[in-house]
């Protein structure tokens, strides 16, 4: 039997001569390492094609050059070897090079009070570009955390007082009497609605960090934001968390605020966009808050 060559449709000459300005894969399975965990990652890997006459890129080479990551820790220089990798096999056809990873980063975190802990899950991404020897990264962060509505509480301890005031409307309040009215139904007639929310961090990080701040920036969020959302979660640390949110009230408003004071204050961050999302449980639809810097420039 003769050897027969197999068809290289990618080397034929394009019909439509034409530049693209990315082209590569989505979603690759991939294990990467970071901070001695094994994260169950999807890679998107591309390059441009500048060479409108070429049909197609070499899309194996790129799928090989990510064994890089299953070797070491994910840090920039780590991305970059892997960046100037998919441009080495595509010399003559691609002057730019781009990675995403997306990952759950698990963290671990103790309870308020009690002596548990529990893991905590991050959506991250980390995104990685080289053109013209330029190099960029660029981190995705989602931080879920709680909030209460300043306005609410306001309203509630308004019906508090309220309440009171027919209580007692006939009685010199007695000590004891007010505390066991505090200690009823009555004494807390109306509660301020609290939500989930969320905080959506992009950050684009200086040239010269050796590592990637992923959970320094986290901790530095959670910090800023006051109200983590918690793990295992005993009594004494739902009681905690409720004080917690009753000492920190905050709008979508305040949130972003203090996440762009907490991010400004970091270092190695040139720019940053920040989104918050107070999915609401007074309506049917998410009170939302931007803050960016310098991310119009960078
Ligand atoms: N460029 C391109 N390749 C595709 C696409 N869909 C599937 N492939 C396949 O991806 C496979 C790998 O492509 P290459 O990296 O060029 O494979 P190869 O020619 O054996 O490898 P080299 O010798 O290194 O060029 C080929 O079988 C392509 O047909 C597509 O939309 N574009």
């Amino acid at each position: 039997m003769n050897a027969l060559t197999l068809p290289d449709i990618a080397a034929q000459a394009s019909r439509q001569a034409l530049p693209l300005e990315w082209v590569g894969m989505c979603g690759i399975a991939l294990p990467v390492f970071f901070d001695g965990q094994r994260l169950n990652a999807k890679a998107d890997a591309g390059v441009s094609l500048d060479d409108g006459n070429a049909r197609g890129i070499h899309m194996s080479r790129l799928y090989l050059a990510l064994e890089l990551l299953e070797q070491e820790n994910l840090s920039p220089v780590l991305l970059r070897r892997v960046l100037q990798r998919f441009l080495d096999s595509h010399e003559g056809l691609s002057s730019s090079a781009h990675l995403s990873i997306h990952a759950d980063l698990l963290l671990k975190r103790p309870a308020l009070i009690s002596p548990l802990a529990g893991w905590k899950s991050y959506p991250v991404t980390i995104e990685a570009r080289l053109k013209n020897a330029m190099f960029h990264v660029e981190l995705k962060i989602d931080v879920p955390y709680s909030s209460t509505c300043p306005c609410s509480a306001a309203l509630s301890r308004q019906l508090i007082q309220q309440q009171f005031i027919d209580d007692f409307a006939n009685k010199p309040p007695q000590h004891a009497d007010v505390l066991a009215w505090l200690g009823s139904p009555n004494g807390i007639i109306a509660t301020p609605h609290s939500q989930r929310s969320s905080a959506k961090l992009r950050v684009r990080l200086a040239d010269f960090l050796d590592e990637l701040p992923l959970i320094a920036i986290i901790n530095d969020a959670e910090a800023a934001l006051g109200t983590a959302v918690q793990t295992a979660v005993k009594r004494a640390d739902e009681q905690a968390f409720a004080l917690a949110n009753g000492q920190n009230l905050m709008f979508c408003e305040d949130a972003a605020r203090r996440l762009n004071l907490a991010l400004k204050r970091s270092t190695g961050i040139n720019a940053f966009h920040i989104r918050v999302t107070h999915a609401e449980s007074l309506h049917a639809h998410d009170a939302v808050a931007e803050s960016r810097f310098s991310w119009e420039l960078a």
